[in-house]
C-alpha cells in the first residue's frame, strides 16, 4: 500500500476527503498539522460544552491506496484543481506491511475490575484468578471497560452483590451492553437494557449472546411506563442527558432501590445533585481520573 500525505487549509479539508474518496482513497484520516506545537489548537470541548472550532487551521490527511501509481494519480489529479493549488504534497511513501489485524488487537488487554473480575477480548486467555469473567471485543457501541466511567460501575455491581443478586435491573443507555452483562453475572433478573442507539441495541443483544446471559434490549420505551419500578437502575450516560432523565430515572427506582450514576465530572457533581434532589440524595461514592460514580438509594 502506498500512503499521501497532504497539508490542507481548514476550508480545504472537506473538499479534498471527498475528492480523495472519489479518487478510491481506502481510507482517510485528518489530524491537526500542528499537533503537539505551540500552535496546537483544541477542537473538541469538555463534555457538555459547545465545541470551540469545527476544524483546524492546518490539517494533515493521510490516504491510503492500493498501489503507487493509484496514490500518484490522486495527487496530480487533486493539484490540478484550481481550488487546491495550494495544497500540499507532504509525502508519498510505501507503508510497510503489518499484521494489521494482531496490532489492532495488541492495543485491547483484558481489564481488571477487581481481583476476581475481568472484562477480556475474545482472543485473551482470561486471567487464572478471574472468577468473573465479561468477555467483549471492540465494536461500534461504547463500552468495552477501557473507560473510568464503565470501570466505576461495574466495579459498584460486584461490590455491592446484595443489591444486585435476584434484583431486576434497568441498564439506561446501554452501549455494549456491559453494565447489563456484568450484572447478570454477579446474579441479576431479570435485566432491561435500552439506548436511543439501533447499533447498541444491536451490540447489546450480540454481546449477551456471546457471554450465555439473558437479558430484553431495546428502546428507551423499553423501560416500560416511568412508574416501572427496578431495584437497581444503572445509567451511565453524559452530565446534561443525566440531568434532563432526572424525573424519569428517578422514578423507576424502587423502593429500598439503588440508582447509579456515571459520566459525569467532579466538578459536576453538585449539579447532578441538584437535579436529583427532589427524589434521591446522590453522594459521589467512586472516583477515577476526573470522573465520579453518583449514588443514591430509595427510602424502602
Ligand atoms: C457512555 S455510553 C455508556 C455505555 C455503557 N453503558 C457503559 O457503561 O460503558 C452512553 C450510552 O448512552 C446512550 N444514550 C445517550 N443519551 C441517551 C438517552 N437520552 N437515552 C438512552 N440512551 C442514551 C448512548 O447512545 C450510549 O450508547
Amino acid at each position: 500500500m502506498f500512503e499521501l500525505v497532504l497539508l490542507a487549509r481548514e476550508e480545504q479539508v472537506e473538499s479534498v476527503s471527498d475528492a480523495l474518496m472519489e479518487l478510491e482513497a481506502l481510507s482517510i484520516s485528518v489530524e491537526d498539522a500542528d499537533a503537539d506545537t505551540p500552535s496546537e489548537q483544541a477542537l473538541f470541548g469538555e463534555p457538555d460544552m459547545p465545541a470551540p472550532k469545527a476544524g483546524w487551521q492546518r490539517s494533515t490527511l493521510r490516504a491510503l491506496f492500493p498501489d503507487e501509481s493509484s496514490a500518484t494519480d490522486a495527487a496530480t489529479l487533486l493539484l490540478a484543481q484550481e481550488w487546491a493549488a495550494d495544497l500540499q504534497v507532504h509525502s508519498l511513501q510505501p507503508v510497510p506491511e503489518q499484521d494489521w489485524v494482531r496490532l489492532t488487537q495488541s492495543q485491547f488487554a483484558p481489564v481488571e475490575i477487581t481481583p476476581t473480575f475481568w472484562i477480556v477480548p475474545s482472543w485473551h486467555e482470561a486471567p487464572a484468578a478471574a472468577t468473573q469473567v465479561i468477555r467483549l471485543d471492540p465494536g461500534l457501541a461504547f463500552g468495552t471497560g477501557t473507560h473510568p466511567t464503565t470501570r466505576m460501575c461495574l466495579r459498584w455491581i460486584a461490590t455491592h452483590e446484595a443489591a444486585v443478586r435476584g434484583r431486576r435491573v434497568l441498564d439506561y443507555g446501554c452501549g455494549s451492553g456491559i453494565l447489563a452483562i456484568g450484572a447478570a453475572l454477579f446474579g441479576a433478573a431479570p435485566i432491561d437494557a435500552v439506548d436511543i442507539d439501533p447499533a447498541a441495541i444491536q451490540s447489546t443483544r450480540d454481546n449477551a449472546h456471546a457471554n450465555g446471559v439473558t437479558l430484553e434490549a431495546g428502546l428507551p420505551e423499553r423501560a416500560g411506563s416511568p412508574s416501572a419500578a427496578y431495584p437497581l437502575v444503572l445509567a451511565n450516560i453524559l452530565a446534561t442527558p443525566l440531568k434532563l432523565l432526572a424525573p424519569l430515572l428517578s422514578a423507576h427506582v424502587a423502593a429500598g432501590g439503588h440508582l447509579v450514576l456515571a459520566g459525569i465530572l467532579e466538578r459536576q457533581a453538585a449539579e447532578l445533585q441538584a437535579a436529583y434532589a427532589p427524589w434521591l440524595a446522590l453522594e459521589v461514592s467512586d472516583r477515577e481520573d476526573g470522573w465520579i460514580l453518583m449514588t443514591a438509594r430509595r427510602a424502602a
